[in-house]
């Protein structure tokens, strides 16, 4: 079933998640791999005799795991902080002791995509002009005084190769999860766009996509698809006597009742402002009926708390089948002239519009 529990208020236009809570998750999981990664460090650089960068390291992890509770406490611009001081220290450090091809520099070229990416106050161009030049005057410095510890060529080599598969991965992760924050903010817009903020059923677009996803699943739908199209009686009354506030409890009452009678597979929507869309597919003009007049009962026999009164409802109905080959948007305005019928008719009814094909 196409539909969604009803709210009672519209949901809060959420922004990208890019710098919420799965960006901070994030950046906690990557202080975890970044410390575990440092600790192997430590094995590689004690094992090649560089024993100053191993210590480095050490101290790495400490800052990581500092970082990581830091995050675990919210205070995650304390956190972001120390993390930049670890990767531009370590890059500076690493760089001085055994030489710019140690590939050490590669690890501040993974901050680029994160500061534009997370920088919402524009801050953005300045930061990575401030990372460039520091990357730059590293250069400059180690070209100037050498390698202060150098290592011998194949231990070196090994480093640099080491730096170089790290860089790579990291990248590859972090494009992943820019990807992921993206696809997930783009599904929400999505269904923020189909979905009306009121009742939390489909808005008419929403519908328009439901139901042809619905309709192309069964190609048959020719005379076994029904619409129904339901609309509030005197619904102006209820805004002008007891407010707008009143009005919208009883769409989201109608709503839920509405919700409860489709089946899985139908498809419901709010079309209009008092006026509700179901469609029903494998559904005999007999079966749209009768769930019609079920329908209506359910409205017309329960109450609408507004101020403390038990306001009573009615709803009127129309409902089409759809005839062979017949359009959707066809059926629908069918649906809406038997609407038309009932309310002509006194309201609080169901009339029906079959095409000439099926039993009248
Ligand atoms: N509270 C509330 N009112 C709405 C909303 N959308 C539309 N309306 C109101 O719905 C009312 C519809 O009034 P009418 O079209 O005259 O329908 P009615 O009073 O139900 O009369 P009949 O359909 O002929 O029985 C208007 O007063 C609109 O302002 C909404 O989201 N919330």
């Amino acid at each position: 079933m196409t539909v969604s529990e009803p709210t009672s208020r519209a949901p809060r236009p959420r922004g990208s998640s890019l710098a919420g809570k799965a960006y901070w998750a994030m950046v906690r999981r990557v202080t975890l791999i970044a410390g575990a990664i440092d600790v192997g460090y430590i094995v590689l650089f004690a094992g090649l005799g560089a024993s100053t960068l191993a210590w480095i390291n050490g101290v790495s992890v400490l800052l990581y795991a500092a970082a990581y509770a830091l995050i675990g406490r919210k205070k995650n611009t304390l956190a972001l902080l120390l993390i930049w001081f670890e990767v531009m220290a370590h890059a500076a450090l690493g760089s001085l002791l055994i030489g710019w091809d140690s590939g050490f520099h590669y690890f501040l070229l993974l901050f680029v995509p994160a500061i534009v990416v997370a920088n919402s106050r524009g801050l953005a161009p300045a930061i990575v002009l401030g990372l460039l030049a520091y990357y730059l005057g590293l250069k400059a410095v180690c070209d100037a005084v050498g390698p202060l510890t150098p290592l011998s060529p194949a231990g070196l080599r090994t480093v640099f190769w080491v730096h170089v598969c790290l860089v790579f991965a990291m990248s590859a992760s972090i494009a992943a999860f820019y990807r992921r924050a993206i696809l997930s903010a783009e599904r929400r817009l999505v269904e923020q766009a189909q979905t009306d903020g009121l009742t939390g059923l489909c808005n008419r677009l929403g519908f328009q996509t439901q139901a042809a996803l619905t309709l192309a699943r069964q190609p048959d739908a020719g005379g076994s698809a029904a619409v129904l199209l339901g609309d509030v009686d005197h619904f102006k009354q209820v805004n002008d006597r007891y407010g707008h506030a009143a009005g919208d409890q009883v769409l989201i009452h109608v709503a839920r009742i509405l919700q409860s009678h489709a089946r899985q597979g139908d498809v419901l929507a709010r079309w209009g402002g008092e006026e509700f869309l179901l469609l029903m597919p494998g559904c005999s003009p007999e079966q749209a009926e009768q769930a019609a007049e079920r329908i209506r009962q359910a409205v017309v026999a329960s109450r609408v708390a507004v101020d403390e009164l038990e306001l009573p409802l009615s709803l009127s109905l129309g409902v089409a089948c759809l005839g062979p080959g017949e359009s959707l948007q066809s059926a629908i305005s069918r649906a809406d002239a038997a609407l038309y019928d009932s309310k002509r008719a006194g309201r609080n009814r169901v009339s029906r519009a079959w095409p000439a094909a099926l039993p009248a």
